[in-house]
């Protein structure tokens, strides 16, 4: 039987993967140097003469840094001491065993592209851990406050709406409740546009009011599993015994905007009982620019606390007791900020594996949660979604993405060459989404 495809790479020279390290990688290290110089003064007033070395040394290893990668030299170990450093240095030499002689080591303009890419925000936060005493900071966390001071507007429709339909929520009919069960599932997805990473770090926040939207939406949606999502969750309503547990994991993307639409669905679950508890995944440390830390899950929501406008802060307020009573859990796990694909997760973290297992469902929000669920490889357009993830699969799970990378599987023939000849950036523009669910099996 044939193996599967060969991954994404900035080898394929005119290519998103080539583009993105030849372009957009160096500009977001040069991002992260000039905010570093931009907080010297704050670095001072912490730690005085201290604080400014740690930024000059931090400063020299980005540097160096961006330097390998627009010269392509060869991918180097990690050095500083961390939790998953070993795990990351066997994985580089398992890059390296797949390379044949004449390839030599692997490079960056060479290796698979999710290989490099996470590597780059892995030596991002190398660079921090060894510049004590700013070894906490988080290099992008004004990006992701800022997107989110930015979408003011939509945060207020979208806090509203979802307290409003609180109000009436146990007088709804089935089909009704369906119906919004949709909405707040669009509005989780088109939350994924605004992520960081695809603009280089430039702003890109939810300006207008999204719930306004979602009707003209509709045809960008390529792939659209919500019926499934429906039936499964409603089932699991009807004949679920009281006491017990259904259980819905989000294994979250960007702070900010998307973090905000994130909780509303899952706000709507409990409400609607078609859950009873939510568990969000998060990253350890700061990654691909706008993703969400524990840090940012607290922030966020004190902010709403603290907002003028009733609705909003009421979110605040009722998110914050999710948290307090046991029906939302934060957790984090290093898996989500390493290389491996996802259908690594059982042998590299046989421990996560089985605590997804635990889940009704699972949603993966956004692009690289997609690439990690398929390999990030050259599938063919029309295979399963299923056969894309080559064989993980802990429990019933979905992805809400929109395409921001070469990687797309379970369409419909033809319809991936269609896009292509009317729009060549289909694939890559996050104009496109999909809900793709791999049911029970
Ligand atoms: O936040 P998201 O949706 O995972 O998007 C991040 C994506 O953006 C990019 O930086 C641009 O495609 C990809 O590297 C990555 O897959
Ligand atoms: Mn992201």
């Amino acid at each position: 039987m044939a193996g599967p495809p060969a991954s994404l790479s900035a080898r394929d020279v005119g290519s998103f993967a080539y583009l993105s390290v030849k372009d957009r990688s160096p500009q977001i290290l040069t991002k992260a140097i000039d905010t570093l110089h931009r907080h010297k003064s704050e670095f001072f007033e912490k730690h005085g003469e201290k604080g400014l070395e740690a930024e000059k040394k931090a400063i020299s290893l980005l540097s160096k840094l961006r330097n390998e990668l627009q010269t392509d030299k060869p991918i180097v170990p990690l050095v500083e001491k961390f939790v998953d450093t070993d795990i990351w240095n066997q994985y580089l030499e398992y890059q390296q065993s797949l390379l044949n002689e004449s390839d030599g080591k692997p490079r960056w303009f060479l290796s698979p592209w999710l290989f490099v890419e996470c590597y780059m925000y892995r030596r991002i936060h190398e660079a921090i851990i060894q510049s004590p005493p700013i070894d906490d900071f988080d290099i992008f966390k004004e990006f992701k406050d800022q997107n989110f001071f930015e979408s003011q507007e939509s945060i207020i429709a979208l806090c509203t709406h979802l307290q409003e339909l609180r109000k009436t929520i146990e007088d709804l009919d089935e089909n009704q409740l369906k119906n919004e069960f949709f909405k707040v599932l669009q509005i989780s997805l088109w939350g994924n546009k605004c992520d960081l990473s695809l603009s280089g770090g430039e702003h890109i926040s939810q300006k207008t009011n999204i719930m306004n939207s979602l009707e003209d939406l509709k045809p960008f949606i390529l792939v659209n599993d919500m019926d499934r999502l429906w039936s499964l969750l409603s089932n699991c309503k009807k004949t679920r015994e009281k006491e017990s547990v259904t259980r819905v994991d989000i294994v979250l993307d960007n702070s900010g905007f998307e973090l905000i639409t994130d909780l509303v669905l899952a706000d709507f679950l409990l409400s609607s009982k078609l859950a009873t508890k939510i568990h969000f995944y998060g990253k350890t440390i700061p990654w691909f620019v706008s993703d969400t830390t524990l840090h940012d899950f607290n922030w966020i929501i004190k902010q709403l606390k603290h907002s003028n406008n009733k609705w909003v802060s009421q979110c605040g307020v009722d998110w914050e007791d999710h948290v307090k009573t046991g029906r939302w859990v934060y957790l984090d796990h290093i898996f989500w900020t390493l290389p491996h694909e996802f259908s690594a997760v059982s042998q590299v973290a046989p421990d996560l594996h089985a605590a997804l297992q635990k889940a009704h469902l699972i949603f993966f929000k956004g692009d690289l949660n997609y690439r990690k669920l398929t390999g990030d490889r050259r599938w063919e357009f029309t295979v399963p979604f299923h056969e894309a993830l080559s064989g993980f699969h802990p429990a019933p799970l979905c992805s809400i993405r929109t395409l921001k990378a070469e990687v797309q599987v379970g369409l419909q023939p033809g319809q991936g060459e269609q896009l292509t000849a009317s729009e060549p950036n289909w694939l890559t523009a996050g104009k496109y989404g999909v809900f793709q669910f791999d049911g029970p099996l």
